[in-house]
């Protein structure tokens, strides 16, 4: 069950057909079927030889040399003392195994000299005694030093690279942070266990030879035993099999497999509710048992457990005999030359190979991480210079030589490049797999000032014209041009264009902050200013919800939990318990009143007096009528004067003051005009300001 097979274990009806890769791809990988699981592994490494594979990885390893040169020279600089000494302690780890063996030889041929010859040398064997218990004393007093210097040096690199990470992943914009080439895996727990990681291989190599070169200058030992004691750990090294050192894809597509699953994921809190209300826990039960009847005996534990399987016990057995051979050694020594060896020295021996066999297989252990530290070292390093999608342009906004004034409002427009054959404003998402276009052939114009309203069918592009005018994208090349005041909004500096920006949307979250800071983050320069942040929760409707909470605007609705309980399932630690669950709480808020908390982020931007667009898109979803409507009164008076643009699927009472409406279907603008004009035509418009309508006049009649 579970072992390695080019054939697939399932028979093809039972797998989805969730991945199909092209001709090309195919080329480039071979199939291992895992139990439930398909591994995809680069040909090179499936055909490659031990020593092909080799070869490359010490290539990678010589072309990151220069990274990580730098990286260590970045870890140095952080603290010279505690690296050095953090260096030296590791090489006496070291070096601790040969003075033990020379050590305990010593002590051990002493003894023997006193029992053969009857007379113990009682000064040598003090003198043995104690340079053991020296020796022992160091070695226990490094231990403790490693221990107590390690964690001092981690924290110290890990907060170095932590803020080094949050800078490099703050920076990416939206279409280059959702490129999957650049979903960066660094952590800067990578970068320690990279430094640890690296050190201990090259110390380890550093005790290794030191050993080899102690014993095989040993009478007893010599080179033939060295040699023979190191087979059995290289023979391990050749045939060991370990998928997670080895570049791969891993995924399940067995139907009975992803059924259990997604079975087993409904016992998650979150789907409590639904499930208590649907009464549908015997169903759950049921359906899981017949999935896991369906799915059998397949091998479902995880892809790198079933891919060590070996299918027979060959490899173990040579192994042990390898094991066996220093063993073989000293008895055939024994046998040929019995002068030459006393029980001493074959225990000694026995020390040595047990010795050599550990530190070589240890060294092989280390030594199959470096790559990875190499890799990881990289892929940290790569994640600060990871290129922006989105290219930041060099004019001022609002440009100093402008006829604009600062109180009004931006001038937009969406239509094709003037001097070039190409498209009005067509934008698709990058990398999306939708064939169509999320806008099509767009072309209009908002001037300085208008109020206006986008209504539309969901999907149809409204929330893409506000994320094109943020520039959280920026249309292609040839999918036509966004002009802000004129001028194309690429060649503006974007922090100064975002400046002068407020939106509000309804995917707008609360960072893990108090209140006060979620709200004056609107205006970052006034976070800590009381008084306006307070008057933007009043304009928000957020400021009753700040007097009911205990702790007011100083409330952090998502605290990061640092709280964990272990072992406390006993009824004896109940109150444990009571404590962990009483740090565990979380101050919980209704969506509207996060709506409200976000809305007043927006009037506290407008403090900024710089706003000149406010783009406003479905942010009441979760408000009460009530709510909703002096909202959108509030941000309407507030934007007075400035270009407004509010997408929303109630526009009822903002049509009267629309200067434009925009009627979207299907990533077109379809229709656009006043509200009277748009009424007037009977077409898309009106048939859905009709439908909001037609209901309030039925509820009437109903009343
Ligand atoms: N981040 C994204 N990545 C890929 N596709 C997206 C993304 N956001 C939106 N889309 C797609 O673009 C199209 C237009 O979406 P958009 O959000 O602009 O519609 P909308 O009119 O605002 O819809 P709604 O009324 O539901 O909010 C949709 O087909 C949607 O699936």
């Amino acid at each position: 069950m579970g072992a390695p097979s080019e054939k697939p274990l399932l028979s093809e009806n039972e797998k989805n057909d969730t991945w199909k890769g092209s001709e090309n791809e195919k080329d480039a990988y071979t199939t291992l079927n895992l139990g439930v699981w398909s591994v995809l592994l680069p040909n090179e490494i499936v055909s490659g030889n031990i020593v092909s594979s080799t070869k490359q990885k010490w290539n990678a390893i010589f072309l990151a040399y220069p990274v990580v040169q730098g990286f260590f020279r970045q870890v140095y600089d952080l603290n010279p003392h505690l690296v050095l000494l953090f260096v030296a302690l590791k090489l006496w780890g070291e070096m601790e195994s040969v003075v033990s063996l020379y050590v305990s030889s010593r002590l051990l041929r002493i003894i023997e000299v006193g029992m053969t010859e009857g007379r113990p040398d009682a000064s040598a064997l003090l003198q043995a005694l104690v340079a053991h218990l020296i020796c022992v004393t160091l070695n226990a007093t490094a231990r403790w030093g490693r221990a107590y210097v390690s964690p001092i040096l981690e924290n110290s690199v890990s907060m170095h690279f932590d803020d080094y990470l949050l800078r490099a992943k703050l920076r990416l914009d939206m279409p280059t942070a959702a490129d999957s080439n650049n979903r960066s895996q660094a952590s800067a727990y990578y970068a320690w266990n990279s430094f640890e990681g690296l050190c201990d291989a090259f110390m380890r190599l550093f005790g290794l030879i030191s050993q080899l070169i102690y014993i095989s200058q040993q009478r007893n030992a010599g080179f033939l035993f060295t040699l023979i004691a190191l087979v059995r750990p290289v023979m391990t090294l050749v045939s060991e099999k370990t998928l997670w050192l080895k570049p791969h894809v891993a995924y399940s597509d067995n139907k009975s497999y992803l059924r259990l699953q997604s079975l087993e994921s409904m016992g998650q809190s979150r789907f409590r509710g639904d499930i208590i209300a649907s009464g549908i826990v015997g169903w759950i039960t049921e359906e899981y048992h017949r999935a896991r009847d369906a799915l059998g005996s397949v091998g479902c534990q995880n892809s790198w457990a079933l891919y060590a399987i070996e299918s027979s016990p060959l490899n173990q057995v040579l192994g042990e005999w390898a094991g066996a051979l220093p063993t073989m050694y000293w008895a055939l020594n024994a046998l040929l030359a019995p002068a030459r060896f006393s029980m001493t020295s074959i225990a000694i021996l026995q020390q040595y190979s047990s010795s050599l066999n550990y530190s070589l297989q240890t060294l092989f252990w280390d030594f199959s991480r470096v790559g990875k530290c190499f890799t990881d070292i990289k892929i940290l390093f790569e994640a600060g210079s990871i290129k922006n999608q989105i290219v930041d342009g060099d004019l001022p906004y609002p440009r100093p030589d402008a006829e604009f004034e600062v109180s009004r409002g931006m001038d937009i427009e969406l239509r094709q490049v003037s001097h070039r054959i190409s498209s009005n404003v067509t934008f698709a998402y990058p990398g999306e797999k939708s064939k169509e276009a999320a806008l099509k052939e767009i072309s209009l114009r908002i001037p300085a000032g208008s109020l206006v309203v986008i209504v539309g069918a969901n999907g149809s592009g409204k929330s893409t014209i506000i994320k094109l005018l943020n520039r959280m994208y920026d249309v292609s090349d040839d999918g036509g041009q966004v002009l802000i005041d004129g001028i194309p909004i690429q060649q503006y500096r974007m922090a100064d264009l975002r400046q002068a920006q407020a939106t509000l949307t309804q995917e707008h979250k609360l960072f893990p902050l108090t209140l006060a800071e979620n709200i004056g983050l609107g205006y970052p320069e006034k976070v800590r200013d009381v008084e306006m942040v307070m008057q933007a929760a009043r304009d928000g409707g957020a400021v009753e919800l700040l007097d009911k909470l205990k702790d007011g605007a100083e409330t952090m609705l998502e605290p990061i939990t640092t709280a964990f309980g272990y072992q406390l399932d006993d009824e004896k630690h109940k109150t444990l318990k009571g404590v962990l669950t009483k740090l565990e709480k979380k101050t919980e808020v209704s969506g509207g009143e996060k709506q409200r908390l976000v809305a007043s982020r927006t009037f506290m931007r407008f403090q900024t007096k710089k706003i000149k667009l406010l783009c406003v898109d479905e942010p009441s979803s979760a408000l009460d009528p009530r709510g909703e409507f002096e909202l959108f009164e509030r941000l309407r008076e507030t934007g007075e004067g400035k270009t407004m643009i509010f997408v929303t699927h109630r526009f009822g009472h903002l049509t009267k003051y629309a200067d434009i409406i925009l009627c979207m279907k299907e990533g077109k603008v379809v229709e656009s005009g006043t509200h009277k004009d748009l009424m007037a035509r009977d077409g898309e418009y009106a048939s859905l300001y009709n439908v909001q309508a037609q209901a309030f006049t039925e509820s009437e009649v109903i009343v």
